[in-house]
Parts: structure tokens; C-alpha cells; sequence
């Protein structure tokens, strides 16, 4: 079944959909889903790390893979909206790309850790919406980071360790869901979106049509 989604933004400012979750919930394949959907026009912002780039991993598409050094250059140039320490990695969103999607009508989503949400919260918060995606279980979250099979056995003990970090954040987010099924989880954030594209503050382009209702004789039924 198609869901009512709203129309694609044109004449109000778009928003900012932030996704976190501890390593493995599955942030990354909803976004993806969420790109795929064509008609919902939703922009990715392409993060930079400094981690290794994972075998599926196209660089400029997933990531911009860059050294420590370059990475410490951008945050003192004050390149990133926000930035944080990862699994000892560092992470940033550069800052170009997201004011001019967001003046052009463009929504945004991005996948990023708690810490920052929490910074682009403080920055912008009537432009941002955030969703917190939990595991099922820690089983299964362990089972989808073996299933993955992207990093070495170390790295996935590593990012299990800190699933709990991450989770102890959940309740500073707007909206939580449980990605058991992904398809579920799917729609639940299309019903995101689309209600808050319905948020009336977003309805800019609804002030012609209520000033026209609102003026004028009343018709008369006779
Ligand atoms: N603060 C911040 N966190 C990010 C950014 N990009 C990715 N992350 C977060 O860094 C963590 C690790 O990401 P990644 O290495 O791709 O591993 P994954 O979560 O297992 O897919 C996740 O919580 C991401 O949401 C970013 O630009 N800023
Ligand atoms: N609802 C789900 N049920 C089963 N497997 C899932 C589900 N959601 C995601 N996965 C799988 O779990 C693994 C981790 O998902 P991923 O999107 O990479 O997580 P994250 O980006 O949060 O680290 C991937 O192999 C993905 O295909």
C-alpha cells in the first residue's frame, strides 16, 4: 500500500531528521530505505570520519574518509555544524550542505551519535526532529553487527561495550521505535515524516489559502 505522504516540500524551510542508535540497530539501512524512496526528497548529509573505510563502503557516499590531521584542520576551521569522539574514531558534519537544503525545502536526514544530536539540538532546535532506534535485544544486536560482517571480532566487542552509552541517551529524542522489523520500522518513520511535515508552524504555504477562507461574504445556500 502507497502511504499518504504529503507533498514534497517546495515553499517551507526543511527540516533535519537525526537517527541514533548504538552501532548495529540499523540506522544505516533505514536511511538508505529512506533515500531509495525517491518521492520523499529526502537528502543525506555525507559525514567525515576518521575511521577505516568498511569493505561495502563507497567513499563520498558513505562517508568522506579522511586522516586525523585533515579532520583536526576542518574542526578548527569550524567546517563541521557539529562533531564528536567515536569508538575512538572522530566524526563530523560538514556544515556547507545543510543550511542551503534546509533553505531550499530540502529535508535532511542524519545518521549521528548522541553527542551530536545533543550539539545540532542546541544550534538549531525548531529545525531538527530526532528518533531514537532500539534494538530488540542485545542478542540481536550482537547478531546483526556478526551478520554484517564488516569489522573484525574486536571492533564488534568494542561497539557492543558501548551500546549502553549510547542507549542511556534515549529519552533526550523526540521519538523512540524498535527496529524488530525493519519494515515496521520503515513505515513508523514514513508516519514521522509525514506528520511532521504537517506541523503547522512548517505550513508557511498555507497562508494565502487561509487568509482567502478567511475573507470575503460567506456563500449562501439557497
Ligand atoms: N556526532 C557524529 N556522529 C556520527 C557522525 N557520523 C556517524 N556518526 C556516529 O558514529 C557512530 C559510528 O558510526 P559507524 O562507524 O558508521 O558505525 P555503525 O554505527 O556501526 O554503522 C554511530 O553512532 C554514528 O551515528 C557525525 O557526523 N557526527
Ligand atoms: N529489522 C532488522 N532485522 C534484521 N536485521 C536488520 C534489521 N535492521 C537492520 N538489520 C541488519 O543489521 C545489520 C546492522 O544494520 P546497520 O543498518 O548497519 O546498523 P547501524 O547503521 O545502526 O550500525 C545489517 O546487516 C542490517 O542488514
Amino acid at each position: 500500500m502507497k502511504a499518504n505522504i504529503p507533498d514534497a516540500p517546495v515553499t517551507r524551510r526543511g527540516f533535519v531528521l537525526i537517527l541514533s542508535s548504538p552501532s548495529g540497530a540499523g540506522k544505516s539501512t533505514l536511511t538508505r530505505r529512506l533515500l531509495q524512496r525517491h518521492e520523499l526528497q529526502m537528502r543525506m548529509s555525507v559525514s567525515v570520519t576518521t575511521r577505516a573505510r568498511r569493505p561495502s563502503e563507497i567513499a563520498g557516499q558513505d562517508y568522506h574518509f579522511i586522516s586525523r590531521e585533515e579532520f583536526e584542520l576542518g574542526r578548527d576551521r569550524g567546517d563541521y555544524l557539529e562533531w564528536a569522539e567515536v569508538h575512538g574514531n572522530f566524526y563530523g558534519t560538514p556544515r556547507g550542505a545543510v543550511e542551503k537544503s534546509l533553505a531550499a525545502g530540502h529535508d535532511m536526514v542524519f545518521d549521528i551519535d548522541w553527542q551530536g544530536a545533543d550539539q545540532v539540538v542546541g544550534k538549531m532546535p525548531d529545525d531538527v526532529v530526532t528518533v531514537f532506534i532500539l534494538p530488540p535485544s542485545m542478542v540481536e544486536l550482537r547478531n546483526r553487527l556478526v551478520r554484517r560482517a564488516e569489522d573484525a571480532k574486536e571492533v564488534i566487542d568494542a561497539r557492543l561495550a558501548a551500546a549502553r552509552d549510547e542507549i542511556a541517551h534515549w529519552d533526550a529524542y523526540d521519538y523512540v521505535l524498535v527496529n524488530e522489523d525493519l519494515d515496521e520500522s520503515y513505515n513508523a518513520l514514513i508516519a514521522i515524516i509525514s506528520a511532521e511535515r504537517l506541523k503547522r508552524r512548517r505550513q508557511t504555504a498555507l497562508a494565502p489559502l487561509v487568509a482567502s477562507l478567511m475573507e470575503g461574504p460567506l456563500p449562501r445556500h439557497d
